[in-house]
């Protein structure tokens, strides 16, 4: 099933509860929190006071993007503030494997990110034990990045990767989603959708349905 996931840091945070009810209203399935610490990404976004209310605005899956290191030391205090779906990126794990452990513990489902340079072989021992792979299609740290071309073929080795292994794991994109970008990732195998910009800049509700309308003729 293809999911819309609209990433919240592009949103207008002084009217943050309105454009979440919004993107409800207009039918995106997952909503995407993006976690930055000023070390793992150049930039520091939000975390747990933010996520506690944002549990509260919406019932919709919060899809927890952490874009921190060793983020073992914070995944339980996401987990208790209200993440369905924790991903933490492969290259800011010292222990992947306990860490992917520690957020099913806590009865949530686990991603593994990888950023654009970092090979499918980060994969290779933890594939069978996680819900999402997310493939980032741009460097993290930033909303509004241009989509990198080299993610499509990426998307489609992930994808044969799992079928050869009988696997139906979820595939989520992030980073450049547009009109333009989404029917090349579907077409490669990837089902889950983050969309900052092209969700909350403009008409938000348009934007939501007119990804959607593509996510659907797919
Ligand atoms: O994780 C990140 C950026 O690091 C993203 O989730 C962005 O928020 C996506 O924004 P757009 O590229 O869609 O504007
Ligand atoms: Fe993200």
């Amino acid at each position: 099933m293809n999911i819309l996931s609209p990433s919240i840091l592009a949103a207008d945070f002084t009217r943050l509860g309105e454009q979440i009810s919004e993107v409800d209203r207009a039918g995106a399935e997952y909503l995407h929190f993006d976690v930055m610490d000023g070390l793992f990404v150049p930039s520091i976004s939000f975390g747990m006071p933010v996520l506690k209310s944002v549990r509260k605005a919406t019932k919709r899956i919060l899809d927890v993007h952490l874009m921190i290191e060793n983020p073992e030391r914070y995944v339980d205090e996401f987990a208790d503030c209200g993440a369905d779906l924790i991903t933490v990126h492969a290259e800011s794990c010292r222990h992947l494997d306990r860490v992917i452990s520690q957020i099913h513990q806590k009865g949530k489902k686990a991603g593994v990110a990888l950023n654009p340079a970092t090979s499918l072989s980060a994969l290779d021992y933890v594939l069978d034990k996680v819900d999402m792979v997310l493939i980032m299609t741009v460097n993290p740290g930033f909303g509004g990045q241009k989509f990198i071309e080299s993610s499509y073929g990426k998307i489609r080795d992930l994808k044969s990767r799992m079928e050869a292994a009988g696997l139906h794991t979820d595939i989520e994109v992030d980073g450049g989603i547009n009109a333009d970008t989404l029917p090349g990732v579907l077409e490669a195998g990837a089902n889950v959708i983050v969309a900052g910009s092209a969700v909350f800049k403009g008409n938000i509700a348009e934007n939501v349905r007119n990804l959607k309308n593509i996510m659907e003729q797919k």
